[in-house]
Protein backbone atom coordinates (compact mmCIF):
# COMPACT_ATOMS: atom_id res chain seq x y z
CA UNK A 1 0.00 0.00 0.00
CA UNK A 2 1.29 3.76 -0.24
CA UNK A 3 0.97 5.99 1.54
CA UNK A 4 0.21 9.36 -0.08
CA UNK A 5 3.35 11.35 -0.90
CA UNK A 6 3.99 14.24 1.93
CA UNK A 7 3.07 17.07 -0.20
CA UNK A 8 -0.50 15.58 -0.85
CA UNK A 9 -0.24 14.77 3.07
CA UNK A 10 0.76 18.08 3.66
CA UNK A 11 -1.91 20.12 1.26
CA UNK A 12 -4.95 17.94 3.07
CA UNK A 13 -3.77 19.03 6.43
CA UNK A 14 -3.31 22.76 6.27
CA UNK A 15 -6.85 22.55 4.63
CA UNK A 16 -7.92 20.75 7.71
CA UNK A 17 -6.10 23.22 10.14
CA UNK A 18 -9.07 25.61 10.39
CA UNK A 19 -12.19 23.25 9.89
CA UNK A 20 -13.98 24.15 12.74
CA UNK A 21 -14.60 20.21 13.55
CA UNK A 22 -11.81 18.56 15.57
CA UNK A 23 -10.10 16.23 12.62
CA UNK A 24 -7.16 14.19 12.60
CA UNK A 25 -5.45 12.41 9.60
CA UNK A 26 -4.37 8.73 10.13
CA UNK A 27 -2.40 5.99 8.06
CA UNK A 28 -3.66 2.68 7.44
CA UNK A 29 -1.41 1.48 10.59
CA UNK A 30 -3.55 3.25 13.19
CA UNK A 31 -1.02 6.03 13.38
CA UNK A 32 -2.43 9.85 13.91
CA UNK A 33 -0.48 11.67 11.54
CA UNK A 34 -1.23 15.00 12.25
CA UNK A 35 -4.22 17.05 14.28
CA UNK A 36 -6.00 20.17 13.74
CA UNK A 37 -6.18 23.14 15.94
CA UNK A 38 -9.62 22.05 16.81
CA UNK A 39 -8.80 18.31 17.84
CA UNK A 40 -5.84 19.86 19.65
CA UNK A 41 -7.98 22.33 21.70
CA UNK A 42 -10.62 20.16 22.24
CA UNK A 43 -8.84 16.29 22.42
CA UNK A 44 -5.23 17.14 22.63
CA UNK A 45 -3.64 16.40 26.30
CA UNK A 46 -2.29 19.77 27.49
CA UNK A 47 -3.35 21.09 23.76
CA UNK A 48 -0.62 18.79 22.31
CA UNK A 49 -1.41 16.43 19.39
CA UNK A 50 -0.31 12.95 19.75
CA UNK A 51 1.35 12.40 16.47
CA UNK A 52 2.47 9.60 15.61
CA UNK A 53 0.82 7.87 18.13
CA UNK A 54 -1.73 4.59 17.70
CA UNK A 55 -5.28 6.10 17.23
CA UNK A 56 -6.87 3.37 20.03
CA UNK A 57 -4.17 3.72 22.71
CA UNK A 58 -4.98 7.92 22.43
CA UNK A 59 -8.59 7.21 21.85
CA UNK A 60 -9.53 4.30 24.18
CA UNK A 61 -5.94 3.56 26.28
CA UNK A 62 -6.30 0.15 24.50
CA UNK A 63 -3.01 -2.03 23.56
CA UNK A 64 -4.76 -3.34 20.96
CA UNK A 65 -7.10 -1.97 17.71
CA UNK A 66 -10.71 -1.26 18.72
CA UNK A 67 -12.34 -4.80 17.20
CA UNK A 68 -9.71 -7.09 19.25
CA UNK A 69 -11.01 -5.02 22.21
CA UNK A 70 -14.78 -6.12 21.24
CA UNK A 71 -15.73 -2.66 19.64
CA UNK A 72 -16.89 -1.70 16.19
CA UNK A 73 -13.81 -0.13 14.48
CA UNK A 74 -14.64 2.26 11.91
CA UNK A 75 -11.54 1.72 10.14
CA UNK A 76 -11.49 -1.65 9.70
CA UNK A 77 -14.75 -1.45 8.17
CA UNK A 78 -14.16 1.97 5.97
CA UNK A 79 -11.13 -0.50 4.92
CA UNK A 80 -13.26 -3.37 3.37
CA UNK A 81 -16.10 -0.48 2.43
CA UNK A 82 -13.98 2.10 0.99
CA UNK A 83 -16.85 3.99 2.13
CA UNK A 84 -17.36 6.50 5.28
CA UNK A 85 -18.44 5.37 8.67
CA UNK A 86 -19.68 6.87 11.09
CA UNK A 87 -19.88 5.20 14.83
CA UNK A 88 -20.53 6.08 18.47
CA UNK A 89 -17.68 5.49 20.76
CA UNK A 90 -16.49 6.00 23.92
CA UNK A 91 -13.31 8.05 23.99
CA UNK A 92 -10.55 8.94 26.91
CA UNK A 93 -10.46 12.64 26.91
CA UNK A 94 -8.52 15.36 29.26
CA UNK A 95 -12.18 15.56 30.36
CA UNK A 96 -12.35 12.03 31.18
CA UNK A 97 -14.52 9.40 29.16
CA UNK A 98 -17.00 11.07 26.47
CA UNK A 99 -19.38 9.80 24.10
CA UNK A 100 -17.85 10.61 20.63
CA UNK A 101 -19.48 10.84 17.42
CA UNK A 102 -16.79 9.62 14.72
CA UNK A 103 -17.00 10.00 11.43
CA UNK A 104 -14.24 8.59 9.15
CA UNK A 105 -13.54 8.54 5.70
CA UNK A 106 -11.14 6.74 3.63
CA UNK A 107 -8.55 8.71 1.05
CA UNK A 108 -7.96 6.52 -1.91
CA UNK A 109 -4.56 6.80 -4.14
CA UNK A 110 -4.72 6.80 -7.90
CA UNK A 111 -4.88 2.62 -7.85
CA UNK A 112 -8.11 2.97 -5.69
CA UNK A 113 -6.69 1.87 -2.87
CA UNK A 114 -6.71 3.59 1.25
CA UNK A 115 -3.58 5.24 1.56
CA UNK A 116 -5.34 7.36 4.58
CA UNK A 117 -8.19 8.04 6.63
CA UNK A 118 -9.77 11.37 7.60
CA UNK A 119 -11.46 11.03 10.91
CA UNK A 120 -13.61 14.09 12.42
CA UNK A 121 -14.54 13.59 15.85
CA UNK A 122 -17.43 15.72 17.79
CA UNK A 123 -18.34 15.40 21.47
CA UNK A 124 -21.88 13.93 22.51
CA UNK A 125 -23.70 16.36 24.59
CA UNK A 126 -26.99 14.63 24.78
CA UNK A 127 -25.55 12.14 27.12
CA UNK A 128 -22.99 11.90 29.67
CA UNK A 129 -20.25 8.52 30.10
CA UNK A 130 -18.90 9.55 33.79
CA UNK A 131 -20.97 10.44 36.83
CA UNK A 132 -23.16 13.40 35.83
CA UNK A 133 -25.49 15.96 38.42
CA UNK A 134 -27.86 15.93 35.45
CA UNK A 135 -29.19 14.58 32.13
CA UNK A 136 -29.06 11.21 30.48
CA UNK A 137 -25.84 8.87 32.00
CA UNK A 138 -24.77 5.79 30.65
CA UNK A 139 -21.95 3.61 28.48
CA UNK A 140 -23.64 0.13 28.22
CA UNK A 141 -24.04 -1.30 24.76
CA UNK A 142 -28.18 -1.32 25.08
CA UNK A 143 -27.61 2.12 26.20
CA UNK A 144 -25.38 3.39 23.51
CA UNK A 145 -27.61 2.50 20.66
CA UNK A 146 -30.55 4.20 21.90
CA UNK A 147 -27.95 7.59 21.83
CA UNK A 148 -26.76 6.46 18.80
CA UNK A 149 -29.94 6.61 17.12
CA UNK A 150 -30.88 10.01 18.94
CA UNK A 151 -27.80 11.46 17.56
CA UNK A 152 -28.78 10.20 13.95
CA UNK A 153 -32.76 11.36 14.62
CA UNK A 154 -31.33 14.87 16.19
CA UNK A 155 -31.21 17.11 13.30
CA UNK A 156 -34.05 15.96 11.02
CA UNK A 157 -37.31 17.16 11.35
CA UNK A 158 -38.80 13.00 11.40
CA UNK A 159 -41.08 12.11 14.03
CA UNK A 160 -39.77 10.04 16.83
CA UNK A 161 -41.12 7.23 18.71
CA UNK A 162 -39.74 6.32 22.08
CA UNK A 163 -40.61 3.12 23.28
CA UNK A 164 -39.87 1.73 26.82
CA UNK A 165 -40.83 0.72 30.04
CA UNK A 166 -41.89 3.19 32.50
CA UNK A 167 -38.85 4.66 34.13
CA UNK A 168 -36.76 4.13 31.41
CA UNK A 169 -35.96 7.89 30.85
CA UNK A 170 -38.52 8.52 28.29
CA UNK A 171 -38.75 12.42 29.35
CA UNK A 172 -35.47 12.33 29.60
CA UNK A 173 -34.63 11.25 26.18
CA UNK A 174 -36.81 13.54 24.71
CA UNK A 175 -35.34 16.60 26.19
CA UNK A 176 -31.62 15.49 24.92
CA UNK A 177 -33.03 15.16 21.79
CA UNK A 178 -34.69 18.12 21.50
CA UNK A 179 -31.34 20.30 23.18
CA UNK A 180 -29.34 18.48 20.95
CA UNK A 181 -32.15 19.49 17.65
CA UNK A 182 -31.98 22.59 15.23
CA UNK A 183 -34.97 23.72 17.64
CA UNK A 184 -32.86 23.85 21.05
CA UNK A 185 -33.62 27.19 20.87
CA UNK A 186 -37.72 26.64 20.92
CA UNK A 187 -39.41 25.54 23.58
CA UNK A 188 -39.99 21.78 24.21
CA UNK A 189 -43.69 21.70 25.51
CA UNK A 190 -44.84 18.03 27.26
CA UNK A 191 -48.21 17.03 26.74
CA UNK A 192 -49.33 14.36 29.23
CA UNK A 193 -51.42 12.18 27.58
CA UNK A 194 -52.46 10.28 30.51
CA UNK A 195 -55.71 10.58 32.01
CA UNK A 196 -57.23 13.47 29.74
CA UNK A 197 -60.81 13.22 29.11
CA UNK A 198 -61.54 13.68 24.80
CA UNK A 199 -62.98 17.52 26.02
CA UNK A 200 -60.17 18.07 28.14
CA UNK A 201 -57.40 16.75 25.94
CA UNK A 202 -58.75 18.80 22.76
CA UNK A 203 -59.06 22.29 24.90
CA UNK A 204 -55.34 21.76 26.13
CA UNK A 205 -54.08 20.96 23.25
CA UNK A 206 -55.63 23.24 20.84
CA UNK A 207 -57.00 26.16 23.17
CA UNK A 208 -60.02 27.70 23.07
CA UNK A 209 -61.84 30.97 22.51
CA UNK A 210 -63.81 32.83 24.82
CA UNK A 211 -67.43 31.84 25.23
CA UNK A 212 -66.36 28.33 23.78
CA UNK A 213 -68.12 26.75 26.86
CA UNK A 214 -69.12 27.95 30.27
CA UNK A 215 -66.56 29.14 32.13
CA UNK A 216 -64.05 30.01 29.05
CA UNK A 217 -63.99 33.38 30.08
CA UNK A 218 -60.66 34.37 27.72
CA UNK A 219 -59.07 32.57 24.81
CA UNK A 220 -56.21 30.46 25.67
CA UNK A 221 -53.37 29.38 23.75
CA UNK A 222 -53.15 25.30 23.17
CA UNK A 223 -49.95 23.48 23.60
CA UNK A 224 -49.45 22.79 20.18
CA UNK A 225 -49.67 26.69 19.55
CA UNK A 226 -46.51 27.01 22.50
CA UNK A 227 -44.58 24.81 20.65
CA UNK A 228 -44.34 26.60 17.77
CA UNK A 229 -40.54 26.41 16.60
CA UNK A 230 -40.01 23.94 18.91
CA UNK A 231 -40.38 20.35 19.87
CA UNK A 232 -44.10 18.83 20.87
CA UNK A 233 -43.61 16.29 22.98
CA UNK A 234 -46.67 14.02 23.74
CA UNK A 235 -45.99 11.58 26.56
CA UNK A 236 -47.83 8.59 26.78
CA UNK A 237 -49.55 8.55 23.52
CA UNK A 238 -51.08 5.36 24.23
CA UNK A 239 -53.32 6.93 26.45
CA UNK A 240 -54.87 9.15 23.83
CA UNK A 241 -58.21 8.43 23.06
CA UNK A 242 -59.62 7.16 19.71
CA UNK A 243 -61.79 10.32 18.82
CA UNK A 244 -59.29 12.66 19.38
CA UNK A 245 -56.88 10.42 17.50
CA UNK A 246 -58.24 11.53 14.37
CA UNK A 247 -57.61 15.46 15.35
CA UNK A 248 -54.37 14.60 16.45
CA UNK A 249 -53.48 13.11 13.22
CA UNK A 250 -54.73 15.75 11.21
CA UNK A 251 -52.61 18.24 13.39
CA UNK A 252 -49.62 16.14 12.78
CA UNK A 253 -49.88 15.49 8.54
CA UNK A 254 -50.93 19.23 8.23
CA UNK A 255 -49.67 21.58 10.83
CA UNK A 256 -53.47 23.04 11.11
CA UNK A 257 -55.63 22.98 14.00
CA UNK A 258 -58.48 25.10 15.39
CA UNK A 259 -59.35 26.12 18.80
CA UNK A 260 -62.78 24.73 20.62
CA UNK A 261 -65.04 27.32 19.24
CA UNK A 262 -63.11 28.80 16.64
CA UNK A 263 -63.11 28.86 13.21
CA UNK A 264 -59.94 29.87 11.71
CA UNK A 265 -57.75 27.44 10.85
CA UNK A 266 -54.13 27.63 12.76
CA UNK A 267 -50.83 26.71 11.97
CA UNK A 268 -48.14 25.68 14.38
CA UNK A 269 -44.61 24.80 13.09
CA UNK A 270 -43.47 21.72 15.43
CA UNK A 271 -41.20 18.84 15.78
CA UNK A 272 -43.12 15.90 17.09
CA UNK A 273 -41.50 13.67 19.29
CA UNK A 274 -44.43 10.64 21.14
CA UNK A 275 -43.41 8.57 23.67
CA UNK A 276 -45.48 5.31 24.66
CA UNK A 277 -44.83 2.00 27.45
CA UNK A 278 -47.53 0.51 25.52
CA UNK A 279 -47.46 -2.33 22.62
CA UNK A 280 -48.95 0.54 19.65
CA UNK A 281 -48.69 -2.08 17.13
CA UNK A 282 -50.34 -4.59 18.82
CA UNK A 283 -53.10 -1.77 19.50
CA UNK A 284 -53.43 -1.10 16.02
CA UNK A 285 -53.79 -5.09 15.35
CA UNK A 286 -56.71 -4.68 17.79
CA UNK A 287 -58.37 -1.65 16.83
CA UNK A 288 -57.67 0.56 19.53
CA UNK A 289 -54.79 3.12 17.74
CA UNK A 290 -55.53 4.23 14.65
CA UNK A 291 -52.87 2.66 12.38
CA UNK A 292 -52.46 5.85 9.79
CA UNK A 293 -51.74 7.76 13.25
CA UNK A 294 -49.19 4.93 14.44
CA UNK A 295 -47.33 5.43 10.90
CA UNK A 296 -47.18 8.97 11.14
CA UNK A 297 -45.81 9.24 14.71
CA UNK A 298 -43.37 6.03 14.17
CA UNK A 299 -41.30 7.13 11.31
CA UNK A 300 -38.33 6.96 13.98
CA UNK A 301 -38.67 4.31 16.56
CA UNK A 302 -36.04 4.44 19.44
CA UNK A 303 -36.12 1.29 22.14
CA UNK A 304 -34.91 2.77 25.59
CA UNK A 305 -33.48 0.03 27.51
CA UNK A 306 -34.87 -1.70 30.75
CA UNK A 307 -32.15 -1.09 33.90
CA UNK A 308 -32.02 -4.42 33.33
CA UNK A 309 -30.88 -4.77 30.01
CA UNK A 310 -28.28 -2.25 30.79
CA UNK A 311 -26.83 -3.74 34.09
CA UNK A 312 -23.30 -2.68 33.62
CA UNK A 313 -24.69 1.34 34.20
CA UNK A 314 -26.00 0.12 37.28
CA UNK A 315 -22.78 2.10 39.28
CA UNK A 316 -22.40 4.58 37.18
CA UNK A 317 -26.37 5.28 37.67
CA UNK A 318 -25.87 5.30 41.02
CA UNK A 319 -23.05 7.55 41.65
CA UNK A 320 -25.06 9.62 38.98
CA UNK A 321 -28.35 9.59 41.18
CA UNK A 322 -26.95 9.76 44.49
CA UNK A 323 -25.04 13.11 43.54
CA UNK A 324 -28.13 14.29 42.57
CA UNK A 325 -30.15 13.09 45.55
CA UNK A 326 -27.58 14.18 47.94
CA UNK A 327 -25.00 16.73 46.70
CA UNK A 328 -21.63 16.98 47.70
CA UNK A 329 -23.10 14.76 50.70
CA UNK A 330 -23.68 11.72 48.90
CA UNK A 331 -22.77 8.14 51.03
CA UNK A 332 -20.90 5.75 49.18
CA UNK A 333 -22.62 2.31 48.65
CA UNK A 334 -20.46 -0.92 50.28
CA UNK A 335 -19.66 -3.70 48.51
CA UNK A 336 -22.45 -5.89 49.77
CA UNK A 337 -24.99 -3.45 48.78
CA UNK A 338 -23.64 -3.01 44.75
CA UNK A 339 -24.24 -6.72 44.76
CA UNK A 340 -27.76 -6.80 46.43
CA UNK A 341 -28.52 -3.81 43.64
CA UNK A 342 -26.71 -5.38 40.91
CA UNK A 343 -29.01 -8.83 41.24
CA UNK A 344 -32.54 -7.34 41.49
CA UNK A 345 -34.50 -6.63 38.00
CA UNK A 346 -35.90 -3.45 38.88
CA UNK A 347 -39.68 -3.47 37.24
CA UNK A 348 -39.83 0.76 37.70
CA UNK A 349 -36.33 1.19 35.88
CA UNK A 350 -34.09 4.04 36.99
CA UNK A 351 -36.85 5.49 38.94
CA UNK A 352 -36.97 3.16 41.54
CA UNK A 353 -33.22 2.99 41.33
CA UNK A 354 -33.97 6.32 42.52
CA UNK A 355 -36.22 5.90 44.81
CA UNK A 356 -34.07 3.23 46.40
CA UNK A 357 -30.99 5.08 46.77
CA UNK A 358 -33.05 8.01 48.26
CA UNK A 359 -34.46 5.78 50.89
CA UNK A 360 -31.46 4.09 51.62
CA UNK A 361 -29.41 7.42 51.86
CA UNK A 362 -31.71 8.18 55.16
CA UNK A 363 -29.85 5.55 56.61
CA UNK A 364 -26.28 5.88 55.84
CA UNK A 365 -25.31 7.40 59.32
CA UNK A 366 -21.83 6.84 58.64
CA UNK A 367 -21.72 8.26 54.75
CA UNK A 368 -21.82 4.87 53.44
CA UNK A 369 -25.37 2.89 52.45
CA UNK A 370 -25.09 -0.72 53.42
CA UNK A 371 -26.88 -3.85 52.58
CA UNK A 372 -29.47 -3.66 55.77
CA UNK A 373 -30.83 -0.07 53.91
CA UNK A 374 -31.78 -1.54 51.02
CA UNK A 375 -35.84 -2.71 50.99
CA UNK A 376 -36.74 -6.36 51.43
CA UNK A 377 -37.71 -6.92 47.91
CA UNK A 378 -33.77 -6.59 47.24
CA UNK A 379 -33.02 -8.94 49.51
CA UNK A 380 -35.43 -11.85 48.48
CA UNK A 381 -34.52 -11.28 44.69
CA UNK A 382 -30.91 -11.80 45.88
CA UNK A 383 -32.05 -15.21 47.93
CA UNK A 384 -34.08 -16.43 44.87
CA UNK A 385 -32.45 -18.56 42.31
CA UNK A 386 -29.73 -16.75 39.81
CA UNK A 387 -31.43 -15.02 37.00
CA UNK A 388 -31.05 -16.89 33.50
CA UNK A 389 -31.99 -15.10 30.45
CA UNK A 390 -35.54 -15.69 28.93
CA UNK A 391 -39.00 -14.21 29.37
CA UNK A 392 -40.73 -16.72 31.30
CA UNK A 393 -38.00 -16.59 34.40
CA UNK A 394 -37.71 -12.65 33.82
CA UNK A 395 -41.46 -13.20 34.23
CA UNK A 396 -41.67 -15.44 37.19
CA UNK A 397 -38.78 -12.90 39.16
CA UNK A 398 -40.54 -10.00 38.46
CA UNK A 399 -44.14 -12.17 40.03
CA UNK A 400 -42.46 -12.90 42.59
CA UNK A 401 -40.51 -9.18 43.38
CA UNK A 402 -44.00 -8.08 43.14
CA UNK A 403 -45.91 -10.73 45.18
CA UNK A 404 -42.86 -10.13 47.97
CA UNK A 405 -43.25 -6.16 47.65
CA UNK A 406 -47.45 -6.37 48.14
CA UNK A 407 -46.92 -9.21 50.85
CA UNK A 408 -44.51 -6.74 53.14
CA UNK A 409 -45.10 -3.03 52.05
CA UNK A 410 -47.29 -1.12 54.50
CA UNK A 411 -48.95 1.58 52.71
CA UNK A 412 -51.32 2.26 50.54
CA UNK A 413 -51.56 0.82 46.79
CA UNK A 414 -50.67 4.25 45.67
CA UNK A 415 -47.51 4.75 47.95
CA UNK A 416 -46.47 1.08 46.68
CA UNK A 417 -46.58 2.40 43.06
CA UNK A 418 -44.03 5.66 44.19
CA UNK A 419 -42.14 3.42 46.40
CA UNK A 420 -41.22 0.81 43.06
CA UNK A 421 -40.93 4.25 40.83
CA UNK A 422 -44.27 3.01 38.66
CA UNK A 423 -47.17 5.19 37.93
CA UNK A 424 -50.08 4.05 39.89
CA UNK A 425 -52.04 2.20 36.59
CA UNK A 426 -48.51 0.74 35.50
CA UNK A 427 -48.33 -0.99 39.11
CA UNK A 428 -52.28 -2.28 38.30
CA UNK A 429 -51.40 -3.24 34.91
CA UNK A 430 -48.36 -5.25 36.10
CA UNK A 431 -50.56 -6.60 38.68
CA UNK A 432 -52.99 -7.69 36.61
CA UNK A 433 -51.01 -9.28 33.72
CA UNK A 434 -48.87 -11.16 36.57
CA UNK A 435 -52.02 -12.33 37.85
CA UNK A 436 -51.59 -11.01 41.57
CA UNK A 437 -54.71 -8.35 40.92
N1 LIG B 1 -30.11 7.29 31.58
C1 LIG B 1 -30.47 8.00 32.65
N2 LIG B 1 -29.56 8.74 33.27
C2 LIG B 1 -29.90 9.46 34.37
N3 LIG B 1 -31.11 9.49 34.91
C3 LIG B 1 -32.06 8.79 34.33
C4 LIG B 1 -31.80 8.01 33.15
N4 LIG B 1 -32.94 7.42 32.78
C5 LIG B 1 -33.88 7.79 33.67
N5 LIG B 1 -33.36 8.62 34.60
C6 LIG B 1 -34.07 9.21 35.76
O1 LIG B 1 -35.12 8.30 36.09
C7 LIG B 1 -36.32 8.99 36.39
C8 LIG B 1 -37.40 8.59 35.41
O2 LIG B 1 -37.10 9.12 34.14
P1 LIG B 1 -38.26 9.62 33.13
O3 LIG B 1 -39.34 10.34 33.88
O4 LIG B 1 -37.59 10.33 32.01
O5 LIG B 1 -38.82 8.18 32.68
P2 LIG B 1 -40.06 7.84 31.77
O6 LIG B 1 -39.66 6.68 30.93
O7 LIG B 1 -40.54 9.08 31.06
O8 LIG B 1 -41.13 7.36 32.84
P3 LIG B 1 -42.74 7.24 32.66
O9 LIG B 1 -42.99 6.35 31.48
O10 LIG B 1 -43.18 6.61 33.95
O11 LIG B 1 -43.24 8.65 32.46
C9 LIG B 1 -35.98 10.47 36.35
O12 LIG B 1 -35.60 10.87 37.66
C10 LIG B 1 -34.80 10.53 35.43
O13 LIG B 1 -33.98 11.64 35.70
Amino acid sequence: MTLPSSAQVQALISYLEHEVQPTIVLDTDYNILAANNAYRRQFGAAEQAPIGSKCYRVSHQYAVPCDQAGEHCPMRKASETRAPDRVLHIHHTPRGPEHVDVELRPILDEHGEVAAYVERLSSVTAAAAQPQRQGLVGRAPAFKAALAALQRAAPAQIPVLLQGESGTGKELFARALHESSPRARGPLVVVDCTGLTETLFESELFGYEKGAFTGATQRKIGLAETAHGGTLFLDEIGDVPLAMQVKLLRLIESGTFRRVGGVEPLRADFRLVSATHKPLAAMVAEGSFRQDLYYRISAFPVHLPALRERADDLPLLVESLLQRIAGNQAPRVDDEAMRLLAQYRYPGNVRELRNILERARLFADDGVIHAGHLPAELHSAAAGPPAAPGGRRQRRDERAQLAHALAVFKGTRSELAHHLGLSERTLYRRLRELGLA
